[in-house]
């Protein structure tokens, strides 16, 4: 990765840290964004010089646009930020269903608006996070599915329009981290864990070296994928969070 530059959205906590790490560890030059300052400069401390971080709100849509474009050539964009509150849909507000449609998907989409020029003339790579099997439906979720699910279908759609760009949807089931365990009970986690085919959750490193290797070119056969690293749970029942 030596002599790319990487955006990774979310970098200052979880997946979007272990996976800015990973990058500048494979010799990328990396730039985390995310709200949190603080959070940002621990990820910078870990990563050395190689990584830079600024604080951007992605749904700040002049702030995002004209910082993207500033960043010109972009070789890999890692879209990780994101998140949720879990509730059942008759509890979820207009403005709360507008408030993670708009982080999960709106925001997202024109992040990859700002970026297309810059991902052209590098043939550059995407990595769209998302989550397992929202096609399914998820119940305690129904906000983030649908968000979710619409990632998949912009990956594929992109991955029409702009040749040269390849684009990947990557959509990991349940990875502990400090985010899913402040929105999620332990026993709801172990569920869901104990649940999947192959009974275990999946862990940052996985999750990072796949970012690494769509980012690095190995799968450059391959645009407008949907990549489900659940340990299977998708395959078996339609999640709920709720019970
Ligand atoms: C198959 C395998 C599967 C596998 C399943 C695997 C497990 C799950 C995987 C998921 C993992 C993760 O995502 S890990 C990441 C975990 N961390 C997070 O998701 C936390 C991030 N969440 C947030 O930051 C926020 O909730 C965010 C979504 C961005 C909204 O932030 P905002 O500041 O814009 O929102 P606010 O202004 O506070 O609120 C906006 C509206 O939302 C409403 N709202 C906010 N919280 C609410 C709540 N708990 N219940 C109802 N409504 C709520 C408010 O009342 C407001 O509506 P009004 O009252 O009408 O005004
Ligand atoms: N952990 C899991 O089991 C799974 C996670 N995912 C998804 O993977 C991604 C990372 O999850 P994870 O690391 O676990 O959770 P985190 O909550 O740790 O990560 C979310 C990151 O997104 C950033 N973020 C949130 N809102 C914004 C915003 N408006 N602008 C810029 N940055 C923002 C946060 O930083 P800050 O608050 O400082 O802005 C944070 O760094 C999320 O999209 C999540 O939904 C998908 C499947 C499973």
């Amino acid at each position: 990765m030596r002599g790319r530059t990487a955006l990774v959205t979310g970098a200052g906590t979880g997946i979007g840290r272990a996976v800015a790490l990973r990058l500048v560890e494979l010799g990328a030059d990396v730039v985390g964004v995310g709200r949190r300052p603080e959070r940002l400069a621990e990820t910078a401390r870990l990563a050395g010089e190689r990584f830079e971080a600024t604080p951007l709100d992605v749904r700040d849509r002049a702030a995002a646009a004209a910082f993207v474009a500033g960043l010109g050539r972009l070789d890999l964009l890692v879209n990780n930020a994101g998140g949720q509150f879990v509730a059942p849909a008759a509890g979820i507000s207009r403005r709360g269903f507008d408030a993670v449609a708009d982080l999960n998907l709106t925001a997202l989409a024109a992040l990859l608006q700002a970026a297309r020029a810059g991902l052209t003339t590098a043939g550059g790579r995407v990595v769209n996070l998302s989550l397992s099997a929202p096609d399914r439906g998820i119940a305690g979720l129904a906000h983030s599915a649908a968000a979710r699910a619409g990632i998949a279908a912009l990956t594929r759609s992109l991955a029409r329009e702009w040749p040269g760009v390849r684009l990947f949807c990557l959509a990991p089931g349940t990875v502990l981290t400090a985010g899913v365990g402040d929105e999620l009970p332990p026993e709801v986690l172990a569920r869901i864990v104990a649940t999947t085919p192959l009974g275990r959750d999946t862990s940052l490193a996985e999750v990072a070296e796949w970012v690494a290797a769509l980012g690095s070119g190995v799968a450059d056969a391959v645009s407008g994928a949907l990549i489900e690293l659940d340990g299977g749970s998708g395959l078996v029942s339609a999640a709920s969070l709720t019970g």
